[in-house]
């Protein structure tokens, strides 16, 4: 961030902080109600800000009056072309309280658009008025915190039990694997401890657009809808994320981004068997999960309380995948097994679990991830290796369902 930059930082900070919360008689700063701050400089060199606001207890006129009065705060400062505010609320309640069709129009910002882009020159009161009723509402039939996603076919999480393993190399790969089968593809990087979708598609610099219904648009790359929490807060910045505050914020970008339609979303999750995962898996519209692990001992261990924290909350694994299963001599083509030989393999087996395949460590792979170019886009064994997974997958897909996977276009 340019000295600038950090000034102007500081600038929307203080505006923000003189913006009184009630409940704490503090600033909306002081009382930490503001993180993931994010100042982006959009094409017409002015500013687009991004944060989360906190709230409490869910939908509310006073949540819905402080983040009007925090956007047109921003708004009003000189060099600000817009403001994306997300409210995430932690409390455990606000998606269960079923309003009434009045308030859910007032309230459509946490019931369905959490996150909309203000630009300059809206009028706020106007633009609260005609606030679209969210597409898909409350759903009386059906448990709010499972609301399917409307226009995507399945959602499959990737999910680690360790951190480091490839799961985003493996999420970023096999969509693109997916998407050149023929499928409409799209990721959900949920990551939000250290997300690096934007890096892997070459996306950081982007920040999505919201559509007329007021539901962010997702940004595509490589023929991939995708979405992260990278492109709207900073999560550089050092600042806690709440674990319930994180799961708030992984629900709105399930259902406020305009996804559909989709065949598969791949939902790469943080790493980890904690509350935060568990309550994704509880409460994710999820139709099955793929845990990717390295071959260590140590490693599986993990895999283990991954799997049954996906059988607790019924979700169906696909498989496992084993990244990072050897290294091959370019020279001599003789295979080095760094992290152990086949060991998730024979977890996949002692689980009961399907092992889907294995990965080597290919120099490429790295180096095409931090170019923003999955290696997958080139044709070549990486390639014809997460071709073979994705196959697997989508014809998975069928016995957990139930029914006919998505249908596979071959040009
Ligand atoms: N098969 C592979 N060959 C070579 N490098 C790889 C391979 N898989 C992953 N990597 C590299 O390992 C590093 C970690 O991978 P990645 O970020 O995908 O892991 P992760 O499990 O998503 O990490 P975290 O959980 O911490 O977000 C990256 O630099 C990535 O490019």
């Amino acid at each position: 961030m340019t000295n600038t930059n950090s000034g102007l930082k500081q600038t929307v900070l203080d505006v923000l902080d003189k913006i009184i919360h009630p409940d704490t008689a503090k600033g909306l700063v002081s009382s930490q109600k503001v993180q993931g701050f994010s100042l982006q400089t959009g094409e017409s060199g002015d500013a687009k800000i991004g944060f989360i606001l906190e709230i409490d207890g869910g939908p509310s006129p006073l949540a819905d009056s402080l983040k009007q009065k925090a956007e047109k705060a921003v708004l009003d400062i000189d060099g600000i072309e817009a403001v994306t505010v997300i409210m995430t609320s932690h409390s455990d309640r606000p998606q269960a309280r079923a309003p009434s069709p009045e308030k859910t129009a007032q309230n459509a910002p946490l019931a369905s658009g959490a996150s909309r882009r203000m630009q300059k020159g809206d009028n706020v009161a106007a633009q609260d008025s005609k606030r679209p009723v969210p597409a898909g509402g409350p759903s009386k039939a059906a448990p709010p915190e499972r609301a399917k996603i409307p226009g995507v076919n399945a959602m499959i999480a990737i999910a680690s039990a360790k951190g480091g393993v490839g799961k985003s190399t493996v999420t970023s790969n096999l969509a693109i694997a997916c998407a050149q089968l023929g499928l409409k593809v799209g990721i959900l990087d949920t990551d939000v401890y250290g997300p690096s979708l934007p890096t892997m598609f070459g996306t950081a610099k982007t920040s999505p657009e919201q559509g007329k219904d007021g539901k962010l648009i997702p940004i595509e790359a490589h023929g991939i809808k995708t979405m992260s929490i990278g492109y709207l807060a900073d999560t550089d910045a050092p600042m806690i994320w709440r674990g319930p505050v994180v799961v708030s914020a992984i629900n709105q970008m399930m259902q406020d981004v305009a996804w559909a339609d989709l065949d598969i979303l791949f939902v790469d999750t943080p790493p980890g068997t904690g509350d935060i995962q568990l309550s994704l898996a509880q409460r994710a519209p999820l139709t099955a999960a793929i845990i990717v692990s390295t071959p260590q001992e140590v490693a599986l261990a993990d895999v283990r309380r991954g799997v049954a924290m996906f059988h607790k909350t019924h979700t169906p694994v696909l498989g496992i995948i084993e990244n990072m299963a050897w290294f091959e001599d370019p020279v001599s083509k003789n295979r080095s097994y760094i992290f152990g030989e086949g060991g998730a393999r024979r977890t996949a087996e002692a689980l009961e679990t399907p092992f889907l395949g294995e990965l080597p460590i290919v120099q490429s792979i790295r180096e095409s991830g931090d170019a923003g170019t999955p290696a997958a886009l080139k044709a070549g064994p990486v390639q014809d290796s997460f071709r073979l997974l994705a196959e697997k997958i989508i014809a998975s897909l069928e016995a957990p369902l139930g029914k006919a996977p998505p249908q596979i276009i071959f040009e």
